[in-house]
């Protein structure tokens, strides 16, 4: 199979195989009139064949594997149920019967589609009332509903950098990939200081950015792979001192952390200028919002590719989002539990030797060092019942491959002290 030309020949009959009708041909599966010339596969196929096996000898291929959030913390995943330290279904309000309520009476109100993106049709009442509760949940003028949070990034980011040619952008080491894709499309060169370090983040505001007609720091308040937190209020004074704009990614903050779930932009009331978060983790639901000024979102509206030509989410998300913000500013007790969870899971850690970083959120990575090592944890976790899925390069640097262990209201102590259990066996 690591042979492209054989992995080619195998995959695409097989592809074939499946869809053409019985007895004809591969090559004439879709009937004369479409047939698929093989020399057109080959030309496709063989390359991506070929990157593939590169993949492959780097120990990095990844697939897909079905599997099915379950309740207290499960996942059902192959035919077993395993305890869940890996999806981001913080809250448990993924199966919350409100949201699945809710989004089942949105979408018998206003059916299954949105129909076209809504500078082109007009928008719904529901986009527009959804939008003024984020803001208010937010405490911002205005927020602008996004399809998924690496779409807001991917799609924000060169809108903004149009608007401000020649700024100079400075970016955290360890911002999402979906940031990295904004920045690229706008074709802009970055300015990333250490990790966390915002002493280094000055300095560079110092040197490259003083003589830039504008500067734009980018950055995520709770940082997905290692669970630890910027320092808001230091941003805040920085990008007031030097005069840039601040944009602060609450993937992982949102319903979580701060007053009310609100995230940790709420420490620094009014001081970001663009706070971006999801509704796909804590929330439960899919999608994203960008939360700021008015002339932001009215900007966004006119300029972000990724809002203009992709079709507004539909009414059952919505209906979802709805509900969990009708939850979530009360979930005060979920939020005291995960934040219990996660001092037990980091003492138990440091007890097993296991550096935790400075994560102090629900996300606690368990730092191993090499690819094969994590992964090989991960398998053994997985034979005990226990999903904590290893995070290898690319998606973290080289050497510091983990097992991210993600943790969710709906679990016990006991699950805890089972894991850290299994992870001291499989050691
Ligand atoms: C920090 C951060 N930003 C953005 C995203 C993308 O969000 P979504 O899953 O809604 O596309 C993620 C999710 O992986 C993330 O961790």
């Amino acid at each position: 199979m690591s042979l492209p030309g054989l992995y080619h020949t195998a995959h695409r009959d097989a592809i074939l195989q499946r869809s053409r009708p019985k007895g004809s041909p591969i090559g004439h599966c879709l009937g004369a009139r479409h047939a698929i010339p093989a020399a057109a596969m080959n030309r496709l196929d063989s390359h991506l064949a070929a990157a593939l096996a590169r993949i492959d000898a780097a120990g990095q291929r990844r697939t897909l594997r079905p599997a099915a959030l379950a309740p207290h913390g499960r996942v059902l995943r192959e035919g077993r149920e395993l305890t869940d330290f890996s999806s981001n279904d913080y809250l448990g309000l993924a199966r919350h019967p409100l949201l699945i309520e809710r989004a089942r009476e949105w979408t018998a109100a206003h059916g299954t589609g949105s129909g076209a993106s809504r500078l082109v049709t007009g928008t719904s009442e529901a986009h527009l009332a959804l939008e003024a509760r984020i803001a208010a949940f937010k405490g911002t003028e205005a927020a602008l509903i996004f399809a998924s949070g690496w779409q807001a990034n991917a799609a924000v980011i060169p809108a903004l950098l149009a608007a401000m040619p020649g700024a100079a952008v400075f970016t955290d080491r360890l911002i999402h990939a979906s940031m990295h894709a904004g920045i690229a499309m706008a074709g802009v060169r970055q300015h990333r200081f250490r990790h966390n370090d915002l002493d280094h983040l000055e300095t560079l505001l110092a040197e490259k950015g003083k003589d830039a007609p504008a500067r734009l720091i980018l950055t995520e308040s709770v940082f997905s792979m290692d669970g630890d937190r910027a320092d808001m209020r230091r941003l805040a004074a920085l990008a007031e001192a030097h005069h840039a704009a601040l944009f602060v990614d609450e993937a992982h903050a949102t319903g979580v952390l701060g007053p009310e779930g609100r995230g940790l932009s709420a420490e620094v009331p009014g001081a970001i200028d663009l706070i971006m978060g999801t509704f796909s983790k804590a929330l439960g639901g899919f999608g994203a919002y960008i939360a700021g000024s008015r002339v932001l979102i009215d900007y966004l509206v006119n300029a972000a590719s990724g809002f203009i030509f992709t079709t507004a989410p539909p009414p059952g998300v919505l209906g979802a989002i709805d509900a969990a913000l009708d939850l979530v500013p009360g979930m005060e007790a979920e939020r005291a539990h995960l934040a219990a969870l996660g001092t037990r899971l980091r003492t138990g850690l440091a007890a097993l030797g296991l550096d935790h970083g400075a994560s102090s959120t629900q996300i606690v990575p368990a730092v191993i060092g090499a690819e094969a090592d994590a992964m090989a944890l991960s398998a053994r976790l997985e034979d005990a019942g226990f999903l904590a899925s290893a995070i290898r390069p690319p998606t973290v640097p080289p050497g510091t491959s983990r097992l991210r262990i993600a943790l969710r209201a709906g679990h016990a102590e006991a699950d805890i002290d089972a894991l850290l259990a299994a992870i001291g066996a499989a050691l």
